[in-house]
């Protein structure tokens, strides 16, 4: 069978005689048993729960947190999904794969060039700024986009639903196309042009345009649990965090202030430090230590740091103390919310994660936190925001949705907030992004704070980013910018595409337990594998672009909670995420870029805690990662093996040896002239002998 009937399989799987009763409710249902998903489209989502509006104290207290559950509740209505079954189980996936409820090895060619060509997933493996894994960001709620930056996109495939249950049988199901699965511009959401006008319909306006008629999102997310236990829950830092302070940091810019070396240095309000210590902090990261005293005298920042190293709590603490120290005036129950910081992030479990951060930092203050993000109903969202919202954390997408909506206006921004920023700012959001600094109202950066963190800064971004930040900003560098955590070990091994499968299940097998992501490079390849491994009875969910918001959200918290110790992803699960106890990570393909698998072996070794990493090495398609992958691993003082070197060394990567080399490595503060440049490792001491930064031009 060639690749274009293995894609008819995949689109119009045989039903077969082995499929599996589909059990529904186990996925249709939200926390509390009612049903979270969506519905045909009804007059006004915004409409189908009363606001309550009562009892809003301002000052003093923490946000109210039952109004979620409320909503939830009040809106929910019964799925009216077709379920079936077939496809990814049985001889569903015809004569290429599976065969009598197996897979059958060696009969898959196909399948894997199929995949690798799949322009729905964008595999052009672009190097430089990174078109790569488009569709697997939060790229908005819009139903295109402008400035041709994406490619189209067929509502094939994804539109079969995958469900894989933990005792290794699987279920797929196909929903119709348009049913808001995450990633892309959904079906049914809008673009904010320029001008701030909505180009086409919203879902609250019914999520029509023209002669589409998308289903509506109705999914609205289980409200998080509200006790302060579940607040606080943290998991423990691990043996090496101590090794921290010796990491050097670099601050550049001038008239920098002095790192601190404890928390009570900050001199926080009490509620903070009272929740910083119930969070179980006791000590400083090094990006704490100098983002911390950074943003506390209200200057720009560019940081970058390891991951798993504690950039979050680094940029909301300063904020959050700012805040409390300037008092909010946001009011509750306006139509309009006007928030004093705005934060960024480019994938929704991202941006809640951050949320959650936010909520657990603020509590028993007056500051409210607010998180919104595509893939969720629209009237939800603003339900969220209208109850008050001081610190809004959003995606972009939804972002410029609900202010083309005049639901949150800019005015009092003072924090505008961009993690994971380098992908922030590249090519897929950076448009979005310079929207939204120069919307109507929106404070100039000279009157705002601009905070940029992540553990990548191609010097093509930091290029960029001058536009959002002041001229003075600072740049902190904590280890090499770019680099791998060297708590996590990474191993690469060359394995050719035929055996990646079966090297994959020797690997889990030995690993038990242990919980494991598995990263590959497209969506249908995602649902694949992981349809694959719960046929080989190890219990596997999946998260990437194309799954439903519900879905997403129920794979990683099956993940999360070990229900489904594997789980496997693409990259829109690669940054940020901060999974207890992820011991392995695996990647099943490697990405198109090294920052890419610097995020993705950051899942594991977080926070001092360590972690393995291995990679199915390829040299059918791979070898223009050599060099980089070289570099990162000596880097991180791991093993290099010969192989591989060899590889690096008699492979030509075009702009590898350059100074534009894309996103291989930057190692500095782009700014070339600055002054006042300290080196410091992180307790504070000037270093003389601090490491020079291995730029492009040293590498070859
Ligand atoms: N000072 C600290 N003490 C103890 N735990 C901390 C401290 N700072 C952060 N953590 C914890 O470390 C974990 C990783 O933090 P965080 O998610 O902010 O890392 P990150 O640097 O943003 O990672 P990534 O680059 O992957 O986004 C979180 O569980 C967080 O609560």
């Amino acid at each position: 069978m060639g690749d274009e009937d293995w894609e008819a399989e995949i689109i119009k799987p045989h039903v077969s005689s082995c499929v599996p009763v589909f059990e529904k409710d186990r996925y249709s249902s939200g926390a509390n048993g009612d049903t979270f998903n969506r519905t045909p489209a009804s007059s006004s989502e915004m409409d189908d729960g009363p606001v309550r509006r009562d009892h809003f104290m301002r000052s003093g207290f923490a946000a109210e947190r039952s109004l979620g559950n409320r909503d939830a509740g009040e809106s929910n209505k019964r799925e009216n999904t077709t379920t079936m079954g077939g496809f990814g189980v049985g001889k569903s996936f015809g004569n290429r794969g599976f065969s009598n409820n197996k897979f059958e090895e060696g009969d898959s060619s196909g399948f894997w060039r199929e995949s690798h060509n799949d322009c729905e997933d964008n595999q052009t493996r672009t190097r430089g700024f990174s078109k790569r894994g488009d569709s697997e960001y939060e790229h908005g709620e819009g139903t295109q986009r402008t400035g041709g930056l994406f490619g189209s996109r067929r509502p094939t495939l994804g539109g079969a639903e995958q469900c894989l249950k933990g005792n290794g049988d699987t279920y797929q199901r196909r929903s119709g196309s348009g049913s808001g699965r995450g990633g892309y511009k959904g079906f049914n959401e809008e673009v904010i042009t320029g001008s701030g006008k909505n180009s086409l319909k919203s879902e609250t306006e019914g999520g029509e345009s023209g002669d589409t008629q998308a289903p509506k999102i109705t999914y609205i997310p289980p409200p998080p649990p509200e006790d302060e236990d579940s607040i606080f829950a943290h998991y423990q830092t691990g043996i090496n965090f101590d090794k921290y302070d010796t990491i050097l940091v670099e601050v550049s810019g001038h008239d920098a202030p002095p790192a601190i070396l404890t928390f009570e240095e900050a001199h926080l309000c009490q509620t903070l430090n009272n929740n910083i210590a119930k969070a179980g902090y006791t000590k400083l990261t090094p990006v704490q230590k100098y983002s911390i005293p950074i943003i506390l005298a209200g200057r720009d920042l560019m940081a970058c740091a390891q991951t798993g190293s504690g950039k979050t709590a680094a940029f909301l603490l300063p904020v959050l103390a700012h805040m409390m120290r300037d008092g909010i005036t946001a009011s509750r129950f306006k139509d309009l919310q006007e928030p004093e910081c705005i934060i960024v992030a480019p994938t929704r479990e991202l941006i809640n994660q951050i949320y959650l951060e936010a909520r657990k930092f603020s509590f028993g203050t007056c500051v409210r936190a607010v998180v919104i993000y595509g893939g969720t109903q629209f009237g939800h969202s603003v339900r969220q925001i209208v109850q008050g919202c001081n610190i809004l954390c959003a995606t972009p997408g939804r972002l410029m949705d609900i202010i083309g909506k005049e639901k949150i206006g800019l005015r009092q921004v003072k924090y505008l907030v961009l993690d994971e920023a380098d992908r922030m700012l590249d090519m897929g959001f950076g448009p979005e992004m310079k929207k939204l600094i120069s919307c109507p109202g929106m404070p100039s950066k000279e009157q705002r704070q601009t905070l940029l963190f992540s553990a990548t800064f191609p010097e093509e971004i930091q290029r960029l980013a001058g536009e959002f930040l002041k001229s003075d900003y600072l740049f902190v560098a904590v280890g090499q910018v770019g680099g791998a955590c060297k708590d996590v070990q990474q191993t690469i091994i060359q394995v050719g595409q035929y055996s990646k499968r079966e090297k994959l299940v020797e690997i889990l097998r030995n690993i038990g337990d242990e919980r494991t992501m598995v990263f590959v490079e497209t969506k249908k390849k995602a649902d694949f594998i992981a349809t694959f491994l719960c046929q080989e009875k190890i219990s596997t969910t999946s998260i990437h672009g194309d799954r439903e918001q519900r879905e997403r959200e129920q794979a990683l918290g099956d993940f999360r909670c070990g229900k489904c110790p594997v789980l496997v992803a693409t990259s829109v699960a690669a940054r940020g995420l901060d999974i207890e106890n992820v011991q392995h990570v695996i990647n099943l393909d490697l990405p198109s870029t090294i920052d890419e698998y610097v995020h993705r072996i950051g899942r594991t070794g977080r926070c001092g805690n360590t972690g393995r990493a291995i990679s199915f090495f390829d040299p059918e398609s791979d070898n223009h990662l050599a060099q980089p992958l070289v570099k990162v691993l000596s880097d991180a003082q791991q093993d290099v093996p010969a192989w591989l070197e060899e590889i690096a060394f008699s492979t030509y990567v075009p702009g590898f040896s350059g100074s534009a080399r894309g996103n291989v490595f930057s190692s500095v503060d782009t700014r070339k002239n600055y002054q006042g440049k300290s080196t410091l490792n992180t307790a504070g001491f000037s270093s003389s002998q601090a490491p020079i930064p291995v730029d492009d031009e040293s590498w070859d």
